[in-house]
């Protein structure tokens, strides 16, 4: 039986993700993190009946009154990390979920799960067809040197670019690197109309309401295009079957893994 805690389980993923959790044979949710709900029940808030899921403030509460195997992360990058230092130097494996981490914070907790041979799979998107837009477009990115990024969100979204398209940059630019024909520095007109420069890949993030969390991947050669597109609904369902598939798959290695296809037969 695998012991999970979730780290934001009452919010909009995290809570159907504790149901997910909750429901699946061989995972036994044991806590949950939500300052605003601690102390109280998380079974009542998810409206699971005959059971008790201690909800608390902080990791280091949890930590001092329950054990677990697998912290599951679907906070704010404000206290994520915090969270996920935490759990690894108490030698706990760790699902990330939450975007907003930087290539310094995940080299940081690459080096702390090695210190402490714990594993950490960090996700920018759980969802399947997310998942398969990133293994298509890292196809496309052999093949076509130049591509730009465009992450789409509500109007409420803190972080920009999001968790999914600055993975997503990370991993085309190790495939290739994004040609610029015209230097961002040398364009005529308002240069920040070009967009964010990631890890070599320009990124363009839109905030309106409207929108859940879409990617686009943008390939361009001369007289053909290919446009790769991942549009979420308005339910965090997508993202459950993701995590618990994380959830199994995180004790097969070491260190830190970025992506769901990495521990995927794709
Ligand atoms: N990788 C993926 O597939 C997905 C990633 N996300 C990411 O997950 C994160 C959470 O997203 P939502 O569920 O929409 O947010 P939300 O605002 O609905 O939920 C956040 C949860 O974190 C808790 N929380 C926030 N700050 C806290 C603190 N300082 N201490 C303790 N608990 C705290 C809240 O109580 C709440 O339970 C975001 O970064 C989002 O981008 C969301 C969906 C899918
Ligand atoms: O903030 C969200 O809601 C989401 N964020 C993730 C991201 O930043 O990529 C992905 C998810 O689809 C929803």
């Amino acid at each position: 039986m695998i012991k999970v805690f979730v780290a934001g389980a009452t919010g909009w993923a995290g809570s159907a993700i504790s149901k997910g959790i909750f429901n699946h044979d061989g995972m036994q949710l044991i806590g949950g993190l939500s300052r605003s709900n601690k102390g109280k029940n998380l079974a009542d808030i998810l409206q699971i009946e005959n059971a008790t899921i201690p909800l608390f403030d902080t990791i280091d509460n949890a930590l001092e009154k329950i054990d677990f195997d697998v912290l599951v992360e679907f906070t704010k990058p404000d206290i994520a990390k915090k969270n996920i230092i935490t759990a690894l130097e108490k030698g706990k494996n760790v699902i990330i979920g939450t975007s907003g981490l930087s290539n310094e914070d995940y080299n940081e907790i690459e080096s702390i799960a090695n210190k402490n041979n714990a594993s950490v799979l960090a996700a920018g998107n759980f969802a399947i067809t997310a998942v398969l837009l990133f293994k298509f477009a890292a196809i496309a990115a052999k093949y076509i040197p130049n591509y730009e990024l465009i992450d789409y969100a509500s109007q409420n979204k803190v972080d920009a670019p999001s968790g999914s398209v600055a993975e997503l940059a990370h991993r085309l630019s190790a495939v290739q690197k994004s040609t610029i024909e015209v230097p961002i520095e040398d364009t005529i007109g308002v240069k920040e109309t070009r967009g964010a420069t990631i890890d070599d890949v320009q990124v363009h993030s839109v905030r309106l309401p409207g929108h859940v969390l879409g990617i686009e991947a943008i390939f361009g050669m001369q007289d053909e295009k290919l446009i790769l597109r991942h549009d979420a609904g308005n339910g965090a369902e997508p993202y459950v079957n993701g995590v618990i598939l994380a959830i199994e798959k995180v004790n097969s290695f070491k260190g830190l893994k970025r992506g769901l296809d990495t521990v995927m037969d794709l």
